[in-house]
């Protein structure tokens, strides 16, 4: 059953045009990569679903409505939660705090200030979840670069999303952090949506199952790992080149 449905999604900054007439749907369940060289145009989409970027035109349609004119704050408690390249959590709080703070996102802000001091109890569940049990109590900037991804994780999780978008996950990570993130993301696609924008070849291999391909802004192809890596259009823009090579 579809969950997201992007028909002929144009977005253009200026004279520039970065998203091309993009078709894409996403069902149910599904553990999607979104890879392409460098400027393909990966951020600019998720960006565009969020809300964050509006489109030129085209519509976007989650769950039956779409979500064309909507607040990124709408787009959150719609079900669309995504992770930035950049660190989002607040350093200077527990582990604990940061997955509290994003499980009462959705109280007002006067409820935020008169609610129990006790956390909320999803919080140990969600700790569990991502293998953050032991850092309970730690504060959030002590972390180490993987554990930190595993927090804003395990902060999107607790909005109850039924679409993440993963903006390069692994990137900066340890082969044993990117063995758990994969696992993670396996497990957390059983019962969610999941979009992955990586440029981790090897991560890629071993964790993808359907792969989108943007190339200048449109869909270069779409189809399981097998297709798309023998697809001789993607070895020519991507998949031919290193993942160092592909870096900026
Ligand atoms: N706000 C903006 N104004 C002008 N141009 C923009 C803006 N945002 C993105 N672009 C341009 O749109 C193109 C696509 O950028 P985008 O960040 O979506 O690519 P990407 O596939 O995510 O690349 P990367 O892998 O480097 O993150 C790039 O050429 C970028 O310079």
């Amino acid at each position: 059953m579809t969950l997201l449905d992007i028909r002929d999604l144009t977005v253009t900054f200026g004279a520039f045009t970065a998203l091309d007439h993009i078709d894409l749907t996403l069902d149910h369940g599904e553990l999607r990569f979104l890879i392409g060289p460098n400027g393909a145009g990966k951020t600019t989409l998720i960006d565009t679903i969020t809300g964050r970027t509006r489109p030129t035109s085209g519509t976007i349609t989650f769950n039956g409505h779409t979500l064309n004119k909507r607040s990124e704050h709408h787009i959150v408690r719609a079900g669309i939660g995504r992770t930035f390249q950049t660190s989002v959590v607040f350093e200077h709080l527990t582990v604990a705090d940061n997955v509290d703070l994003a499980a009462s996102f959705r109280l007002r802000p006067w409820q935020l200030l008169r609610r129990p001091r006790t956390p909320h109890p999803e919080v140990p569940d969600l700790l569990e979840r991502v293998g953050l049990t032991p850092h309970t109590h730690a504060l959030a900037g002590t972390l180490s670069h993987g554990q930190r991804q595993w927090l804003e994780i395990a902060m999107l999780l607790a909005q109850h999303p039924r679409l993440l978008l993963l903006d390069e996950p692994v990137a900066g990570m340890s082969a044993a952090e990117r063995t758990r993130t994969g696992e993670l993301l396996t497990r957390i696609a059983a019962d969610h949506t999941v979009v992955v924008i990586e440029h981790d070849m090897d991560f890629l291999r071993r964790y993808a199952r359907q792969v989108t391909v943007l190339h200048e802004g449109r869909i270069l192809t779409h189809g399981d790992l097998a297709t798309v890596q023998n697809d001789p259009r993607v070895q020519e823009v991507y998949l031919g080149r290193t993942p160092q090579e592909t870096r900026p």
